[in-house]
């Protein structure tokens, strides 16, 4: 982001609570960010853990602000958005996380010409690995999206797509860190089956995951030759590849990109 722009954000849940500490880390001050969140609990965490002001309402939000991050789920989208109605003047920049929300619903909302860019982060933001994904409003300026890309750049990696592939990301990078939580979960589960104390298997199955993403990525690597490389001729690996193969592993990981890629799609109609 810009040195010295002031950031909004409306919602301070978990999405926005990541943005926040990965712009502090990045070198942001706490007075050019400010939040609203009309939960007690979540205000106080949020203004107590990171120092930053809360707003009393989106509104005042919005007229401090030089870029505004909305955080909020796709459900409230119309109720949050319609008494802001105008007061997205062409120098404020809107970024939206909402998955499943098109930027021509988020721009019929706001009213005029707004400057709005769609955005699908993922939880990892928390600690500086977010996978995230941008397009392009039918207002933005010239700078928008390089903008945009900054913030999203100072908490991970950052790709710009056509609109119309928004949903198949947040099917993909955006639920999917849920995905391989459970493939953690279930690999430590697997290790306490074979008789592994369950501290063991889960810091097991957690390195084993970290360093095999970590060897994809440093390596640049095809996975299908760096899995070569761990099965050997009539060894214990390709026993299970086998068997993950003959259990639909790969087609059950399309299909759960497909099912959370509708949902978002659905989201947008709601
Ligand atoms: N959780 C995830 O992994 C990801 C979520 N997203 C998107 O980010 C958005 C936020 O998700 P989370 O942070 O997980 O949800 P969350 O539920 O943790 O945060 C939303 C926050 O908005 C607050 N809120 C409710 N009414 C409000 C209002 N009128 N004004 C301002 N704030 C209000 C809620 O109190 C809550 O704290 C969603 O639209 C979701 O689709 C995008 C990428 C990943
Ligand atoms: O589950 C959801 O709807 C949100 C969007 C992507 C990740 N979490």
């Amino acid at each position: 982001m810009v040195n010295g722009e002031k950031i909004g954000f409306i919602g301070g849940g978990n999405m926005a609570e990541a943005f926040i500490n990965g712009l502090l880390n990045a070198g942001a001050r706490t007075e050019n960010i400010r939040f609203f969140e009309p939960n007690h609990d979540r205000r106080q965490h949020i203004a107590e853990t990171y120092g930053v002001q809360a707003a009393d309402d989106n509104r005042e939000l919005v007229e401090w602000a030089g870029a505004v991050v909305l955080a909020i789920k796709p459900q409230i989208v119309k109720e949050v958005l319609r008494p802001l109605h105008g007061i997205f003047t062409r120098d404020k920049l809107l970024i939206s996380i909402l998955a499943g929300v098109s930027t021509r619903t988020i721009e019929g909302l706001l009213g005029g010409e707004p400057r709005v860019v769609r955005a699908m982060p993922n939880t990892p933001a928390l600690v500086d690995a977010a996978a995230s994904a941008i397009c392009r409003g039918s207002y933005v300026e010239e700078g928008d999206m390089e903008h945009a890309a900054g913030l999203f750049r100072s908490v991970g990696t950052v790709h710009e797509v056509a609109e119309d592939q928004m949903d198949a990301v947040t099917g993909l990078s955006g639920s999917g860190p849920a995905y391989v939580f459970t493939v953690i979960e279930a690999l430590a589960a697997a290790g306490v089956q074979q008789g592994l104390r369950l501290d063991v298997a889960h810091e097991l199955a957690l390195q084993t995951v970290y360093g095999a993403a970590k060897l994809v990525k440093e390596t640049g690597e095809h996975p299908a030759l760096l899995r070569e490389k761990v099965c050997s001729p009539g060894g214990t690996t390709i026993a299970a590849i086998r068997t993950l193969e003959e259990r639909g592993l790969r087609a059950s990981l399309m299909e759960a990109v497909a099912v959370a890629t509708r949902r978002s799609e659905e989201l947008g109609r709601e």
